[in-house]
């Protein structure tokens, strides 16, 4: 007998080190039992001291990555993770408006949380004017916001109207993710606009630790995974939002720098 999970696809960049990018997006799929197909934007090579080289797939290959897995499998949710340029960004749109590949999920992935830039500065507005409209879900992190909205980070409702923003530009539904780099800092505060306008905001500790790579993929993709088992937007939100405080709060012994966080973790 064969066992049915849900096929989901991650449309991202592989990251050496395991701690972020489709490896940790293929451990999350894993964790929440869907099961997890790759179609790779770009490699890049590092490890927990940071990234030290990288390669991009061509157009052609990225495509050939989209037609067989259309051709074969019964895609039901997607993610976006490291995308790299614009020539990518177009590729990847019109081969998403191509088949299909049930709701998106873009984490805009623009720098790492250590300063290695995964997007060039030049493809900015393509990511916007291509990827934006497409989004079921958008999951920019604060620093992602501010250059994808153009707002002050320093209004008082930064979150709130940088999500408005990107509504407007064409997200179904937004997640801006709080700050985590301020001094004394105890708690961390994501803020979700809805498609229907509704709003709520999720707050978590925050956990001083050098292990974190690969937070915001290990989100997007626990949003992907639920969305492929069909639950709301609402729900899959909320889930992933605890799945990786989980995965931040029982840390793994991984690197001597700045390390992953924990993919088997579930509270
Ligand atoms: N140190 C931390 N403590 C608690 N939660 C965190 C911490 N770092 C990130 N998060 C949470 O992890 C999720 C991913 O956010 P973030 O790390 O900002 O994304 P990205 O990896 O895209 O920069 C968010 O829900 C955020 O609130
Ligand atoms: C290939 C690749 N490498 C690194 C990242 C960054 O991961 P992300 O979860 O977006 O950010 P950090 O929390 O690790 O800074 C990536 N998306 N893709």
């Amino acid at each position: 007998m064969l066992n049915d999970y849900p096929q989901v696809v991650t449309i991202a960049g592989s990251d050496s080190d395991g701690s972020a990018g489709m490896q940790a997006d293929l451990l999350t799929f894993f964790a929440k039992q869907v099961y997890g197909a790759t179609i790779i934007t770009a490699c890049v090579s590092g490890n927990s001291f940071g990234i030290h080289a990288g390669v991009n797939m061509s157009a052609d290959f990225i495509s050939q990555e989209f037609k067989d897995l259309a051709n074969d499998f019964h895609i039901r949710a997607a993610k976006t993770g490291m995308l790299a340029d614009a020539d990518i960004i177009n590729t990847v749109a019109n081969n998403y408006e191509k088949y299909d590949f049930g709701p998106l999920v873009v984490d805009p992935v623009i720098i790492t949380k250590h300063g290695d830039m995964l997007l060039e500065h030049a493809a900015y507005e393509t990511l916007v004017q291509r990827l934006i409209p497409l989004a079921e879900v958008l999951t920019p992190n604060f620093f992602e916001a501010v250059k994808l909205s153009g707002l002050d980070p320093d209004l008082p409702d930064f979150q709130a109207q940088a999500a408005h923003q990107l509504q407007k530009m064409g997200a179904r539904n937004v997640m801006v993710k709080g700050r985590h780099d301020q001094d004394n800092q105890t708690t961390v505060t994501d803020y979700v606009l809805l498609e229907n306008g509704d709003s709520f905001e999720m707050t978590e500790p925050y956990y001083e630790t050098t292990h974190k790579n690969g937070t915001g993929d290990t989100l997007s993709a626990a949003i992907t995974a639920e969305l492929g088992l069909g639950k709301s937007v609402e729900t899959t939100i909320r889930n992933a939002k605890k799945y990786v405080d989980a995965c931040i709060k029982n840390g793994i012994n991984v690197g001597h720098q700045f390390g992953p966080i924990n993919h088997w973790a579930t509270k």
